[in-house]
């Protein structure tokens, strides 16, 4: 039988903006349980100054969770069972201006509070909060993919993990404009900063990236779990002929004695296709390395240029980002279109924060979106019934609203219409999300 959940659990919620001791010690608290709840291993003297930098410049809003109840000798008795964290971000939804995202992150509870219902009610809370703040919508990348889909959250971009083999090098099937330097970081600090902007203003489907992933990128520590400075990592830049800086990859050696002599990319932005495949066509002729360990799109341009297709071999497809709509107005405005429609959604929400009927009017790749009482639509407009996941899955292209009604997950329940209205919401590249949060 499925454990009463504990009533006596006592919230307190911080908001990192204006910097105080209490707010200091509130923030190593946090990061030292989400690192036991992600099993990591605990430096001995946490890089405190970093931890707090960064948590201040994301303003992360978080929660701690206490058990006034535990056990005296129990770890417990002081530290939190449960923490949570959200900050504001940005999509890239392909409509031009970026799309306002309430970022979820640092979900753990401690095992011996697991499965009481914590994080439901923790994420329940959350959701509605984010809703009244007029978030269109909440975004997190997700250790399991079975937690969130019950609190409305879908996949929104995939990502492939490939191994790119290229022992005796790589050879390509075009010969792209610019050149790959070996980079020093110290000396682009700016420059990245500015990168990294252009390149989320290009990638859809991404989000922006935080002064965390800036840092990263550049070297200047390695992960979450110490903060400190890396060892052995490397540096590349891709100028294009006008000079401009339009691509960087940081990635490291693998050992020598592995099976096979590796290198991997640790995280990779570029401005275009040419940038990235020039990235990976400079990292995949270095001499004695045989593969190259990247991530990319499903439908990884990269692929589509060389020589030998076997030459790119996927490890793996993994959900990237997920997605929860909390305004669907305000979400599906700011998007992108393919076709002209007209069209009318019926979201059933089972936690109601977007149930209601919508009238979609897309012309010339944008839509205005309209919640309707239903009793007053057009008879004649096709009307489609779903739930709030499979609203979550259209956001991006993910899955096409013909998919939704021929494998049963949405239902044509009024009108038919004709034209493109089923193709109404495809877009012209899939999403990609190079950062993670
Ligand atoms: C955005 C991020 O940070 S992702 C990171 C998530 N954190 C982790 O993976 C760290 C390790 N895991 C944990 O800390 C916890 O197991 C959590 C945070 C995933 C879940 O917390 P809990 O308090 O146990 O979840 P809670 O009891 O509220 O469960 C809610 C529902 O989700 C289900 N659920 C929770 N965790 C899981 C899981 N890992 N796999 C499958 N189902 C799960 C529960 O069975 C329950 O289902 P029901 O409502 O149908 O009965």
């Amino acid at each position: 039988m499925r454990p009463e959940p504990q009533p006596q659990l006592e919230t307190r919620t911080f908001q990192a903006d204006a910097r105080s001791g209490e707010l200091d010690e509130a923030i190593k608290l946090f990061h030292r349980a989400t690192g036991i709840g992600f099993y990591e291993q605990l430096p001995e003297e946490p890089n405190w100054k970093n931890y707090l930098d960064l948590t201040y410049a994301q303003k992360m809003r978080f929660c701690l969770v206490f058990d006034p109840h535990a056990e005296p000798h129990s770890r417990h008795a002081t530290e939190p069972v449960h923490t949570y964290g959200a900050f504001p971000g940005l999509l890239n939804a392909g409509g031009g201006e970026p799309v306002p995202a309430h970022k979820i992150t640092s979900v753990t509870v401690a095992p011996s509070y697991r499965r009481r219902g914590v994080l439901g009610r923790q994420i329940t809370a959350d959701l509605a909060y984010a809703q009244q703040e007029g978030f269109p919508l909440a975004a997190l990348t997700a250790s399991e993919a079975t937690i969130y889909g019950r609190y409305g959250f879908e996949p929104a971009t995939f990502q492939c993990r490939f191994t790119l083999k290229c022992a005796g090098g790589l050879k390509l099937r075009v010969q792209l404009p610019g050149k790959v330097v070996d980079a020093d970081p110290a000396r682009l600090e700016a420059d990245y900063s500015a990168l990294a902007v252009r390149a989320f203003e290009r990638t859809f489907g991404s989000v922006d990236s935080t002064e965390y992933d800036n840092g990263y990128a550049l070297g200047r520590w390695d992960n979450w779990e110490t903060l400190d400075k890396p060892k052995n990592l490397r540096f590349a830049a891709y100028y294009d002929d006008a000079g401009q800086l339009g691509g960087f990859a940081t990635y490291k050696f693998g050992g020598w004695d592995e099976p096979k002599a590796k290198l991997v990319v640790h995280k990779l932005i570029a401005t275009s296709d040419a940038a990235r495949i020039k990235l990976f066509e400079y990292l995949g002729n270095h001499d004695l390395v045989e593969e190259v360990h990247g991530q990319g799109p499903v439908a990884d341009p990269l692929r589509q240029v060389l020589d030998n297709v076997r030459d790119y071999h996927v490890r793996s497809i993994d959900d990237s980002l997920w997605l929860r709509v909390l305004d669907v107005a305000a979400a599906f405005q700011v998007r992108g279109y393919q076709h002209d429609a007209r069209l009318l959604l019926r979201v059933n929400d089972r936690m109601d924060l977007i149930s209601g009927t919508y009238l979609f009017d897309v012309a010339d790749a944008r839509a205005t979106v309209t919640r309707i009482d239903e009793g007053q639509s057009d008879p004649d407009l096709p009307l489609v019934a779903l739930s709030e996941r499979e609203v979550a899955g259209l956001y991006l292209g993910t899955v096409q609203l013909d998919q939704l009604l021929d494998s049963g997950r949405a239902e044509l329940v009024g009108g038919a219409g004709a034209g493109n209205w089923r193709r109404a919401f495809s877009v012209a590249r899939e999403g990609f999300t190079p950062h993670g949060f």
